[in-house]
């Protein structure tokens, strides 16, 4: 019987993107860990389960999906949750895919192929998901977006990229490297943290997003120590921008704005394992202190007595970044890369505890829609609540169906108090046409009519309802008043036919 390379958890649980999804991939053993003999830590027990053992002990973790040693990155790409997570920015949502763990373990692997010249040049020649071999989750994941922005079905996709690297704490734009000084991370109320003067370039084919992801590459910090020939010196950010507009039932045109962020974190390291010296023990200094804090804020948003205190975002550009996915509005996957040698086991202890504790961690995920337009949306599903209502409330008092507005101004509600009497000609407000269109003065009109025309609604639903108590009121006074004079007329009659006796009947 085959054995299967990769086993997901069954149940599909989380189907709003809220809890942070987490797999884990086992490299295979590399070729200096098979000269030294390392033997292998991990086994894998059952569906989504992996067993790390050392001399003294074994420790159990369960995630999403676990990835064994030989899986392809096809594979990856099939059961790691990263379509759902592509759907989902095409949606609208913030996602970010991210791989960590300690240095050599397959980050760079799993995220875009093995690191070789001709692998870049190849990146290219533009390819479909059938053919993508060796290459990581970031090239399948641009064919599948492609694939979708280009079926379109009734949506109009704007696509753009950007790549960073956050290296010695610095962000560089590995898109435009010359402008480093410039870059910078900054707050704001609407954006969150966000990069300032990023270069972000349009993106019209599959080939486009090749060459933003080989550019970066080439530009990005790179250096051998001990554990890795090509070892990433930086965490680096590729983002694709996903605009899409599309119609609502109500007909109006709306714009979401979608990104899926891919991060290669560079990896922890053991200094007197990797052996960095001079400027590779710096890189190595900064690698791990942003790391540390990565740990902190996922350790405190996994603690549910913590995570509605402080959390140190702010103490690495890193976690500024990465603060939309975790516990905020964004869609995040991570994927923990380990290695199975006995050689590294701390270290993969380590990093399934931390992918342990980011499954714990709380997501509120929100489509991004302009405020503008979102209200109008909201408005117009009240106008249709609204409307509904009226139509009902007429039916109930045998009232004529209110007319299709045609003047562009709110018109008065009758208020005849006295009698509660409506004129439903007079009291007619305006509906405003409805424009398919995402110009920003053309919405505020909208916006405006909108809600004029809400207020209308709401004044004439509710002067319907008073006529419709007035009305039974007086239908229970009435019929009251009916009761009062039946009783009259039965007394009445009862003293005429009694004064109508024969008078030989009557006694004196
Ligand atoms: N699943 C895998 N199958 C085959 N080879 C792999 C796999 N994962 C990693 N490797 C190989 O292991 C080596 C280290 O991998 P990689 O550079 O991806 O590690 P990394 O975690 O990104 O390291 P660093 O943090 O130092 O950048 C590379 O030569 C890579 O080709």
């Amino acid at each position: 019987m085959k054995t299967l390379l990769y086993r997901v958890q069954s149940s599909e649980s989380d189907v709003d993107g809220s809890d942070v999804h987490v797999v884990a991939r086992v490299r295979p053993l590399n070729q200096q860990e098979v000269e030294r003999n390392d033997g292998s830590s991990t086994r894998f027990p059952s569906d989504g389960a992996i067993l790390v053992e050392n001399q003294t002990a074994a420790k159990t973790f369960s995630f999403h999906g676990i990835f064994q040693p030989g899986c392809t990155q096809k594979q990856v790409f099939e059961h790691s949750g990263m379509r759902r997570l592509l759907s989902m920015a095409l949606d609208g949502y913030a996602c970010t895919a991210f791989a960590f763990g300690q240095t050599g373990s397959g980050k760079t692997y799993t995220m875009t192929g093995p690191v070789t010249p001709e692998a870049a040049d190849s990146m290219t020649q533009e390819k479909s998901l059938k053919d993508l071999g060796c290459y990581g989750l970031i090239q399948y994941s641009f064919a599948f977006l492609m694939e979708k922005v280009l079926e379109g079905n009734d949506v109009n996709y704007t696509v753009k990229a950007s790549y960073l690297e956050i290296y010695n704490e610095q962000v560089q734009d590995l898109l435009n490297p010359l402008a480093y000084e410039s870059v910078q991370v900054r707050w704001s109320k609407g954006q969150g943290f966000h990069v300032e003067n990023l270069f972000v370039r349009e993106i019209e084919s599959l080939d486009d997003l090749m060459s933003v992801l080989e550019d970066g590459m080439r530009n990005r910090a790179v250096a051998e120590h001990n554990m890795n020939e090509h070892s990433s010196r930086s965490h680096s950010i590729l983002t694709v921008y996903l605009d899409s507009e599309s119609a609502t039932e109500e007909g109006m045109s709306v714009t979401k704005h979608g990104k899926v962020s891919f991060v290669d974190l560079a990896g922890s390291e053991k200094v007197k394992d990797t052996g960095s010296t001079g400027e590779t023990l710096i890189e190595a200094t900064n690698i791990n202190r942003s790391l540390l804090t990565l740990g902190n804020c996922i350790s405190a948003l996994s603690d549910p007595k913590k995570r509605t205190g402080h959390i140190p975002f702010r103490d690495s550009k890193l976690t500024k970044l990465l603060a939309d996915g975790l516990g905020g509005s964004g869609v995040t996957l991570m994927i923990a890369c380990v290695t199975p040698s006995s050689y590294n086991v701390s270290e993969t202890l380590n990093t399934l505890r931390y992918a342990k504790r980011a499954r714990k961690i709380k997501n509120k995920p929100v489509i991004r829609i302009d405020p503008r337009e979102e209200l109008i949306l909201k408005l117009q599903r009240e106008m249709k609540l609204l409307k509904q209502e009226n139509l009902f409330l007429r039916d109930q008092l045998e009232f004529p169906h209110r007319e299709k507005p045609k003047f562009p101004k709110p018109n008065t509600v009758d208020t005849n108090e006295s009698r509660g009497k409506i004129s439903s000609n007079k009291m007619l407000p305006a509906l405003p046409a409805i424009k398919s269109t995402s110009d920003g003065s053309k919405n505020l009109t909208n916006l405006q009519e909108y809600m004029v025309e809400n207020e209308a609604l709401r004044n004439e639903n509710h002067n319907l309802l008073t006529q419709h108590s007035v009305d039974e009121r007086e239908h229970r006074i009435i019929s009251r008043d009916n009761d009062k004079l039946a009783r009259k007329l039965e007394d009445l009659s009862r003293t005429f036919s009694s004064s109508l006796t024969p008078l030989s009947q009557k006694s004196f």
